[in-house]
This record gives C-alpha cells, sequence and structure tokens, in this order.
C-alpha cells in the first residue's frame, strides 16, 4: 500500500479554490492523497458520465483525472477553460486528444510503469488460458458437466512465444515467458538487437515473428497515421501466421483488425484469441464485438491488464502527486507532452527564465512589430543546462504582453510556430561581460542581419542574487531590475536632461523608485551609431504609471526622443 503523505504544506489563496473531477474509477489511496495535499480543494468522484455531462462541467474545473475509459476529445477540451492538467492513471493516452491539450497548453500525465506488471501477468494468465482452455473448462463446469477429454490442452515449454512492442510491458511478459521454458523472439523497430539479447530476446522483422511464433502477444501503444500501429494486424499479418498459432492482445483493440480476427479463427487458421481490449469498450451492443467474444476460440476480459489492487494504488496515487504538484505551479514526472527537466534544473533555470520573460516583455513592448526569428545567446555556465524552459519563457514574454496568448512550457514551441517565430540558441560555457548572460537579438526578415541601429534589436540580461537584471538595450548599457511600470527614453548626452523628465514626473505625482542613464555601447561607426553614441538612454522605473500628458511634455521638451512607457 502506497504511503500517503500526510505533511501540513502551506497552500495559497489561489490553491484553495481549485477544482479536481475524476471521471474514472481509481484507488481510494490516490483520492486520499489530493485530500491531504490540497485540503481546500473540492475533488469530485463523477465516474460515467456521458461526453455531453463531461462537456458541461468541465469548464470549472482545474485538473481532470481518467483511466481509459472516458474519452477527453478535442471538443470536450474546447470546453476546459481553466485545466491545467489532464491526469491519466494508467499507461495509454490513447483516449486523451494530447495534441489539442498541447495547443491549450493542458499538461498531460500518465503512469508510466505503475500497471506494467499487472498488465505483464495478465498476459501470461491470458497465455495460459489459451493453452490449457480454462475459461471454457471452467464454464463447462458451472454448467455441472465433466468434459476431462474437451479440454486437452498444450504445453508453453520449448514453445516459441513472438512478442510485438518489446517496451515495458512487452519485455516484462518476455521475461516470465522465459521463466516458463519459452523460446523469446520479438519485433519492435525501437530495440536494438544487441539491448534485446541482453535478454535473451532475437529481435527479427514483423514477417518472420508472425510465422514463428506458436503465441504472439501484442504490446505496443496504439497510434494513427501512416507509420500507426492502427490496425497493424490484419488479414495479411493473420494468414502468415503458423497455422494453429493463437494470438493475444493486452495492449490497444485497434491494434488487431477486428473482422479478419473474425475470419482467421472462422476459418481454424489460428487456433485461438485471448483479448483484453477492443476497437470499442465498453463493447455493449456493437454486433461484431458480440461476435468476437462469444466465439468459442477467444477468451475475453473486460480491460483487466492494470486491475490488481497494487497496480490501482501505485497509478492512483502517481498521477495524484503530480495533480499536486502542478496545481502547485510546479512540473510533473511523467509529462506525456512537455520536456522532462529535473526539479534541480528548474531551480536554477527560474531566475533566468523570469529574466528572458522579461526580455521579451520588453521587446515587444518597445518594438511592437512582426517577428520572424530570433537569436538567443547564452554565454556562462547556465548555457550547459537543458534551456528549453527558457525558450517557452521568451514566447511567452514576447506573445503574452500583445496578445490574448496563454503561454507555458506546453503549447510554447505550437505557439512560436502559429506566430512566425523561429527561434535560434546559441550557447558558450565562455562568459561574456557577464558571469552569465543571456543576450536577445532580432534578426531581420530576409536578410540574416541585426535591424538598423535605431531599432531596438538587442536586448541582454543576466541575474545577480537570483534577482534579474538588464545589462543592455539596444546600442545602450544599463543596468535595473525589469519589474513594473519603467519609462524608456532617449536623449542626448548632455547636462539638464535628467532635471527635465523629473520636472514633469514632480508634476504628475508620480514617485521614481530607480533610475538609470546608460551610454552608448559602441564607439561611432556609422550614421547611427554615432547619433547613438550621443545619446544615452533613460530608464526611470516608477511606483504608478505616467499619465499620457506627461508622457508628451517628456517628448516635447526638445532633445529627449523615443519615449516609451513599458510595464514589466
Ligand atoms: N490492458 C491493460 O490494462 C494495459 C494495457 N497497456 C497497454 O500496453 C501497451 C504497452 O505499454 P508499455 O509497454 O508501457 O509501452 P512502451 O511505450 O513501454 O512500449 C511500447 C513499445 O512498442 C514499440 N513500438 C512502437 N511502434 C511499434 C510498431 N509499429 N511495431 C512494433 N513495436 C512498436 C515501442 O518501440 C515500444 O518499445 C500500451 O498500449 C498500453 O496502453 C498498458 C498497461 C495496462
Ligand atoms: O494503462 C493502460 O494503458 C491501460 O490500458 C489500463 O487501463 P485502465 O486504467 O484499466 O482503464
Amino acid at each position: 500500500m502506497a504511503e500517503v503523505r500526510d505533511e501540513v504544506v502551506h497552500v495559497d489563496p489561489a490553491v484553495e479554490a481549485v477544482k479536481i473531477l475524476i471521471t474514472d474509477r481509481i484507488a481510494h489511496e490516490g483520492v486520499d492523497l489530493l485530500r491531504a495535499q490540497l485540503p481546500d480543494a473540492q475533488i469530485d468522484e463523477r465516474p460515467g458520465l456521458k461526453p455531453e455531462q463531461l462537456k458541461a462541467i468541465i469548464g470549472a474545473y482545474q485538473a481532470l483525472i481518467v483511466r481509459s475509459e472516458t474519452q477527453v476529445t478535442a471538443d470536450v477540451l474546447a470546453e476546459a477553460t481553466n485545466l491545467k492538467i489532464v491526469g491519466r492513471a494508467g499507461v495509454g493516452v490513447d483516449n486523451i486528444d494530447t495534441g489539442a491539450a498541447t495547443r491549450q497548453g493542458i499538461i498531460v500525465v500518465n503512469s508510466p510503469t505503475g500497471n506494467i506488471v499487472a498488465a505483464a501477468e495478465h498476459t501470461i494468465a491470458m497465455l495460459m488460458s489459451l493453452a490449457r482452455h480454462v475459461p471454457a473448462a471452467d464454464a463447462s463446469m458451472k454448467a455441472h458437466k465433466w468434459e476431462k477429454s474437451r479440454f486437452l490442452g498444450i504445453e508453453v515449454r520449448n514453445k516459441v512465444l513472438g512478442v510485438i512492442g518489446l517496451g515495458k510491458v512487452g519485455m516484462n511478459v518476455a521475461k516470465r515467458a522465459q521463466g516458463l521454458e519459452m523460446q523469446t523472439i520479438a519485433f519492435d523497430p525501437f530495440v536494438s538487437p544487441e539491448q534485446a539479447r541482453k535478454s535473451n530476446v532475437e529481435m527479427m522483422s514483423l514477417e518472420d515473428v508472425l510465422r514463428k511464433a506458436d503465441f504472439v502477444t501484442l504490446h505496443t501503444s496504439l497510434t494513427s497515421g501512416p507509420n500507426g500501429t492502427r490496425g497493424l494486424i490484419g488479414e495479411h499479418e493473420l494468414s502468415i501466421m503458423k497455422p494453429g498459432a493463437r494470438l493475444i492482445n493486452c495492449a490497444r483493440g485497434g491494434l488487431i483488425e477486428e473482422e479478419a480476427l473474425l475470419k482467421a479463427l472462422d476459418e481454424g487458421h489460428i487456433a485461438g484469441a485471448a483479448l483484453d481490449v477492443f476497437s470499442q469498450e465498453p463493447i455493449r451492443d456493437n454486433a461484431l464485438l458480440q461476435r468476437l467474444v462469444s466465439h468459442e476460440r477467444i477468451i475475453a476480459t473486460p480491460h483487466l491488464g492494470a486491475s490488481t489492487e497494487e497496480a490501482q494504488v501505485g497509478v492512483a496515487t502517481d498521477v495524484a502527486d503530480q495533480v499536486v504538484s502542478v496545481i502547485r505551479g510546479g512540473f510533473p514526472r511523467a509529462a506525456v507532452n512537455a520536456p522532462l527537466i529535473l526539479p534541480e534544473t528548474l531551480k536554477i533555470l527560474q531566475p533566468y527564465m523570469t529574466l528572458v520573460e522579461k526580455l521579451g516583455r520588453i521587446y515587444t513592448q518597445l518594438q511592437p512589430e512582426p517577428l520572424h526569428k530570433i537569436e538567443l545567446t547564452y554565454s556562462g555556465e547556465i548555457a550547459s543546462y537543458d534551456l528549453r524552459p527558457l525558450q517557452a519563457a521568451l514566447v511567452k514574454g514576447l506573445l503574452e504582453s500583445v496578445s490574448e496568448a496563454h503561454v507555458n512550457m506546453i503549447n510554447a514551441q505550437v505557439l512560436a510556430k502559429e506566430w512566425g517565430i523561429e527561434i535560434v540558441e546559441r550557447k558558450s560555457t565562455t562568459p561574456a561581460e557577464f558571469a552569465n548572460q543571456v543576450t536577445l537579438r532580432v534578426v531581420t526578415e530576409g536578410e540574416d542581419q541585426a535591424a538598423s541601429e535605431d531599432q531596438i534589436s538587442v536586448l541582454s540580461g543576466t541575474v545577480m542574487h537570483d534577482e534579474p537584471r538588464i545589462v543592455q538595450v539596444g546600442p545602450y548599457w544599463t543596468e535595473f531590475v525589469p519589474e513594473g511600470p519603467i519609462l524608456f527614453c532617449r536623449n542626448i548626452d548632455q547636462p539638464g536632461m535628467i532635471g527635465i523628465v523629473g520636472t514633469v514626473l514632480g508634476k504628475a505625482g508620480v514617485n521614481i523608485r530607480h533610475m538609470d542613464v546608460g551610454p552608448s555601447v559602441r564607439k561611432a561607426r556609422s550614421y547611427d551609431a554615432q547619433r547613438a553614441s550621443e545619446s544615452a538612454l533613460m530608464v526611470i522605473s516608477v511606483d504608478n504609471p505616467i499619465p499620457g500628458w506627461a508622457i508628451d511634455e517628456i517628448n516635447q521638451a526638445g532633445d529627449i526622443f523615443n519615449v516609451k512607457m513599458v510595464t514589466l
């Protein structure tokens, strides 16, 4: 039994309003964990909702927990305006439209290992049941018969087991079959023969596995598209199976063309099949599936592979734990649609994520023009980390201050693509001006070169005492904390300029929190650089927004230009 953590945790007010919906039956240990960790959350267990009912209520929830029964379609997700996470208490996520979730920035997590032993053991149970007719013999006994001679079986020892999909479940099945003294062969395009050989499994083509195996067992996930696994075992594949062979499917119903299977069984080409999964679940009044499960050579179970006490506690607590982490603003262990970043790395990256987001926010507010290509240069030790979260932070900063886009780690790549923004990373562990520095450079369309000097095409920043600092804006050195309302203006580098701005702000009742006047970075080489070298950048952080008339007055004061207000 998994240990339920019950330490008292601080839950911020935003978390108190959290609502979690559970639409398939999960072990109570998972629900207990949610209640202990999020004591103020509302947790609703509503198994058996119809799609329309789910669509009607999903908008109120931040988290949804399912198993394989609930269909989390794009239609459902379209109504899920507050949803942060879909937790799948199990392995397969083919009942969740992960593409739609990704576009909406909803994280999808599963429990990749919680039920694999259960699935492997059920496969072995199916194997032995097929070999020894256990279910039919039991039914016969219950009908008060004694049909000893009817149920002549076969031994599995020395038989060949063909595993299709040598992943976590497939490998566990192979190991157990070896314990039964079976010879194990497998087909999996993503597993190397050397790796398999270490586990005494011989890799071969799909055709060879089908031709050689006495028992074929399926363990791939269900994927659609041209190279997908949907319909992997069709009429042709069944026809090349060894005559009298047996087929087991404890993975996904859609892997087999069920009509073709029925035909192969009727023709007696294969001796039997054991099915735990079906193309439609529950099968209800599906005529084909009813014929299939009623067939005398079929053994069927109602998707029981993961249904052990141990597995259910494992998957429920695993997913509940990840829901808690995401609700608290952290990252889950097993996201299906997000990069895996270790918590230690995230801790180091956090202030840089803030920095990069602010760089993006400053850029779009100072230079509100369409963007095509951005170079992010990292220098110093920071460059040695997995920096994907920083790219997401940049997209967030660029888009959120000018659009309604809600950007996060999940949808950042998709949104950047939709907005036509290409992000190129450059990394060097050699420090630049500061020990760790991030520089954003905008590349103008067509000609891979920086925009004119008059434009703000470069922004650079660093982190000091865990706090982001901006150190370069366009052609000017500067140093300020990117926080709150900030006035940017350029001025001719001459006495009296600060006084003019100070006087107008005083008149407007705006308190200055911090002011920085930065000189030009470069020596004059061109006309624009000449202008820049004679000018300076004033960055004025204020306590409250500056009224429009005051900005106009500063603009008209002479020798002060490009006056812009930015909110960070
Ligand atoms: N009946 C049940 O209750 C349960 C069913 N499952 C299902 O079992 C399946 C396997 O799960 P895991 O082993 O955890 O997944 P996994 O991802 O560890 O393994 C899947 C394997 O399939 C391989 N594969 C992908 N495309 C292939 C193709 N075209 N041909 C052959 N192999 C291919 C992959 O390389 C991978 O090694 C999934 O469909 C999962 O949903 C898992 C747990 C319980
Ligand atoms: O984990 C999986 O992939 C399973 O198929 C288990 O499904 P279930 O949680 O029992 O509905």
